[in-house]
């Protein structure tokens, strides 16, 4: 069934965070307990969904910023690297996967597509989810937001995951949820796939995304129709 997809886009590339899984419950308990360390209160959870997208520095700052002074020039890495050290504390909860994915993810590798992940989530924590949901052998390459020096919407994490994965931009298609998504996908002139229930941060028709899918099984028939288009 995934004929003409797999032969027009062999590389799958896949944003991890609201993506694939429903990491602001976790993150959300990180940033808080961070927070309350230095006297703040919580943010809710519709704040972590806002905040979610740009890597764990723009998420610590804007934790900070929401509940108080923001933080004082050269806070920023200890303060990022205490947060690093309490997400690592934090067991994933296997339900974080949306629905659809392993299952769809499994079906596209076995068709024979070569899958990857760029996310903005700093590396070393990419690597501690994917192995807690045992999802680490589905992908091939993964780039978190720290591997490169350059992340989303830098198009740079894409082409080195296709470049990993023996692939060309051009028979290679983004997947993901938010704006940065979209724009390293046009800056690395690839197609780009846009789930709707992830942490899009605006109205889903400015995404300005090439096709929207609102359950992650539906990318197989998404992938047909970008083959076909
Ligand atoms: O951690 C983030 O800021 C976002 O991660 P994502 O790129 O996988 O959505
Ligand atoms: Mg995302």
């Amino acid at each position: 069934m995934t004929s003409t997809a797999l032969r027009r886009f062999p590389v799958l590339v896949f944003d991890f965070d609201g993506t694939l899984i429903d990491s602001a419950p976790e993150i959300g308990e990180g940033l808080n307990h961070l927070l309350a360390e230095h006297g703040r209160p919580p943010v809710t959870d519709s704040q972590i969904r806002m905040f979610i997208g740009d890597g764990a520095a723009r998420l610590v700052e804007r934790g900070f910023e929401a509940t108080g002074e923001p933080l004082a020039p050269g806070a920023l890495p200890g303060v990022l690297a205490r947060y690093l050290e309490i997400y690592a504390t934090i067991p994933t909860d296997p339900h974080c996967i949306y629905p659809g994915v392993r299952e769809t993810l499994e079906r596209l590798k076995t068709a024979g597509h070569r899958l990857g992940l760029a996310t903005n989530k700093p590396q070393v924590l990419t690597h501690k989810v994917l192995g807690e949901l045992g999802m680490g052998g589905l992908l091939d390459a993964v780039c978190g937001g720290d591997t490169l020096p350059e992340r989303k919407p830098s198009p740079k994490p894409l082409l080195w995951v296709v470049e990993q994965l023996g692939g060309t931009p051009d028979g290679a298609v983004m997947t993901g949820d938010n704006k940065n998504d979209v724009l390293a996908a046009r800056a690395a002139r690839m197609p780009v796939v846009s789930v709707a229930y992830g942490y899009p941060r605006m109205p889903l028709s400015e995404l300005g995304t090439d096709i929207i899918i609102d359950r992650f099984d539906e990318l197989p028939e998404a992938l047909e129709r970008l083959a076909a288009s």
